[in-house]
C-alpha cells in the first residue's frame, strides 16, 4: 500500500463509491477509498426483503437522537449504513429523485449548476433503467433501476383505494411525481440489491488504480496552512497517515462528514473549544441545518392473511399535499404489507401499515461533538416537529392514510384500525403522532452548499476556507429533496466527480501553459 494518492475519498457510501469509481476511470490517477465498515457480503444486504435485519448489527452506525422535546420526549433511532455501499446497502431501495422544483430552489439560493435541468444528466448517467433510455431516464449507467414484478396484494389495493378517494395514479414517480403508484427499485434484474458498491465499486475490484480499505475509521484530516494534505485513520488498532497530491473528498454522510470536519478543527469555534478541539478554521454552519423527513405508522389489523412481501417491503406510495394550494408534494405516505410499530407500541402481527410521510420539513436541527474522541457518536438533535407546520402536515398525512383504510378497495382487507385507533379525538391523534413519529431515514444538510455565511461548501463542493477539500454526499444538500435521498446522493457523487475531473484538466492546462 502506498502512502500518497492523487485523491482520497472518505466513505464508500451512496456518493463516495460513485466519486471514487468515476475518478478511477482515469487510469493515470491513483485513488484511495477509506470505509469505516466491513465488506457488504451479507445475505441481509443482497436480498431486497431482508434489509431491516441489518439494523443494530456491525453494519449499522445505529445512532440515536437526543430525546425529542416536540416529538414525545423520546430518543429516536437512526440506522445508517456502515459497510461498502454505505446506506445504499441497508436502505429500502426506492429509487426516487424528488420534485424538479427542489433542485431549482437550490439554484435559486445561489447554488448555480444545481437546477433540475443541470442535474438531470447526472441522474441519468448513473442509471440503467429497465425500460431503456428516454428523456427522463438513463439506459446504460452502472446502477440498475427496475420495476416491481410481483407486487403484494396490499400494494395494489392501496393504490386502488387512492383512486377511489380521487387521487391520480402515476406509473413513474420520476417523470410525474403526483399521485399513487408502484415504486421503481434499485434492484438488479436478477432480484439483488443494487447498492453503489454493487454498481460502482465491484466493476473496479481488479483496477490497480483504486484501493479500497474497509474497517478504516477516519479520525481527522491532516491540514497544513489551511490546505488539506492527507487523512489520519485507524485500521486494526493502528493509526495510519495517508497523503494526497490533489484533494480529499469527504463522503462520510450527513453525520460522518460533519463529524470529521469538526474533529479536524473546522466548525463553530466555540463548540470546538468546548470539546478541546484546536480550531483550524471557524465555519459556524458545520453540523447545522440538519433536516429529515418523518414517518408515522397508521396500522390496520388484516381480515385475511397477508402474504409476505417479495420485493423491498416498500412497494407502493403516494405523493400528495397537505394543503390544496401547495405547488409541490409535501406528503409521501408509504404502503407496507406488514405492521411497522414504533418503539413502545404493539399489536397484532397479521396487520399492514400505511405509513404517513411528511417530506417538506420546516424544522431544522443540528449535531455537535460530545468529545474530541472520533469513536464517540456526536450529539444529534433534529428538533423534530419543533415547527407547528410540520405537525400540521404530518397530521394531514395520517388522516389521508386513515381514510384510505376505510375505502371500498380495502373492505376485504381492513379489519380494524389499530393505530392511532378508531374514535380518537384530534388531540389523541396528535399525541400519537408525536410519540410514534420516526425518521424516514433522509437526514441531510449538515455541510450545506450555498453562498451565505452558514454555508460549508460552495457550489463546486469545496469547503470554504480550506484548500484541497470537498464534501460530496447528502450532507451538502441545502434543503432535503421531497422524496427519498439515495438517488439524489448518487447524483451528487456523479456531479462531484465531473467537477473534480474538470478542475484537474484546468490545472494541467495551466501547468502546461507555464512550461511553455
Ligand atoms: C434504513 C434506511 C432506509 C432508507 N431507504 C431509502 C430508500 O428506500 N430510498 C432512498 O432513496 N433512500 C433511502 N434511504 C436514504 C439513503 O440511503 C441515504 O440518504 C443515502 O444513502 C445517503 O448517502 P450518503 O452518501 O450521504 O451517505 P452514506 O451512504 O451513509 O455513506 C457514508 C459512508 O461513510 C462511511 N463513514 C462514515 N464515517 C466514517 C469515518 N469516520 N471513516 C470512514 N468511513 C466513514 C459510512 O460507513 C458510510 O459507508 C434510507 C436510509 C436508511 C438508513
Amino acid at each position: 500500500m502506498k502512502n500518497t494518492y492523487d485523491y482520497i475519498v472518505i466513505g464508500a457510501g451512496s456518493a463516495g463509491a460513485v466519486v471514487a469509481a468515476r475518478l478511477a476511470e482515469d487510469k493515470e490517477l491513483n485513488i484511495l477509498i477509506l470505509e469505516a465498515g466491513p465488506s457488504d457480503l451479507a445475505d441481509e444486504i443482497q436480498s431486497p426483503s431482508k434489509w431491516p435485519l441489518i439494523w443494530n448489527t456491525k453494519r449499522d452506525w445505529a445512532y440515536h437522537t437526543v430525546p425529542q422535546e416536540y416529538a414525545g420526549n423520546v430518543s429516536k433511532y437512526w440506522p445508517r449504513g456502515k459497510t461498502l455501499g454505505g446506506s445504499s446497502a441497508i436502505n429500502g431501495m426506492i429509487y426516487i429523485r424528488g420534485a424538479k422544483e427542489d433542485y431549482d430552489n437550490w439554484a435559486y439560493k445561489g447554488c448555480y449548476g444545481w437546477d433540475y435541468d443541470s442535474v438531470l444528466p447526472y441522474f441519468k448517467k448513473s442509471e440503467a433503467y429497465e425500460l431503456g433510455e428516454n428523456e427522463m431516464h438513463g439506459g446504460d449507467g452502472p446502477m440498475a433501476v427496475t420495476k416491481i414484478k410481483e407486487p403484494n396484494p396490499i400494494s395494489i389495493v392501496a393504490i386502488k383505494g387512492c383512486q377511489e378517494l380521487g387521487y391520480p395514479t402515476t406509473d413513474d414517480f420520476n417523470t410525474n411525481i403526483w399521485g399513487a403508484g408502484l415504486n421503481d427499485l434499485s434492484v438488479t434484474k436478477d432480484g439483488i440489491r443494487c447498492s453503489t458498491a454493487e454498481a460502482f465499486l465491484k466493476p473496479h475490484l481488479r483496477s490497480e488504480n483504486l484501493t479500497i480499505i474497509t474497517e478504516a475509521l477516519v479520525h481527522r484530516l491532516i491540514i497544513e496552512n489551511k490546505r488539506c494534505v492527507g487523512v489520519e485513520y485507524e485500521c486494526n488498532g493502528e493509526i495510519m497517515k495517508v497523503y494526497t497530491t490533489q484533494e480529499v473528498i469527504l463522503s462520510a454522510g450527513t453525520i460522518g462528514s460533519a463529524q470529521i470536519l469538526m474533529l479536524s478543527g473546522i466548525g463553530d469555534q466555540e463548540e470546538l473549544n468546548e470539546v478541546g478541539v484546536e480550531v483550524i478554521h471557524h465555519l459556524p454552519g458545520v453540523g447545522k441545518n440538519l433536516q429529515d423527513h418523518l414517518l408515522c405508522s397508521v396500522i390496520f389489523e388484516a381480515k385475511q392473511e397477508i402474504v409476505p412481501p417479495k420485493a423491498n417491503l416498500l412497494e407502493a406510495q403516494i405523493f400528495w399535499k397537505s394543503r390544496p394550494e401547495m405547488k409541490v408534494p409535501d406528503l409521501q405516505p408509504l404502503f407496507m404489507a406488514l405492521p411497522y410499530y414504533a418503539p413502545g407500541f404493539e399489536g397484532p402481527e397479521n396487520a399492514f401499515t400505511f405509513c404517513a410521510g411528511m417530506i417538506r420539513p420546516v424544522s431544522k436541527g443540528f449535531m455537535k461533538l460530545v468529545s474530541n474522541n472520533p469513536k464517540d457518536n456526536p450529539m444529534i438533535d433534529p428538533r423534530y416537529l419543533s415547527e407547528k407546520a410540520d405537525l400540521d402536515a404530518l397530521y394531514e398525512a395520517v388522516e389521508l392514510c386513515r381514510k384510505l383504510g376505510q375505502t371500498e378497495a380495502l373492505k376485504d382487507w381492513m379489519k380494524e384500525e389499530i393505530y392511532p385507533g378508531q374514535d380518537k379525538s384530534k388531540e389523541e391523534v396528535l399525541d400519537y403522532i408525536r410519540k410514534a413519529a420516526s425518521t424516514y431515514h433522509h437526514m441531510t444538510g449538515t455541510c450545506k452548499m450555498g453562498v451565505d455565511k452558514d454555508a460549508v461548501v460552495d457550489p463546486e463542493l469545496k469547503v470554504y476556507g480550506i484548500d484541497g477539500l470537498r464534501v460530496a454526499d447528502a450532507s451538502i444538500m441545502p434543503d432535503v429533496p421531497s422524496g427519498n435521498t439515495n438517488a439524489p446522493a448518487i447524483m451528487v457523487g456523479e456531479k462531484a466527480a465531473d467537477m473534480i475531473k474538470e478542475s484537474l484538466k484546468l490545472k494541467t492546462k495551466e501547468y502546461c501553459m507555464e512550461l511553455n
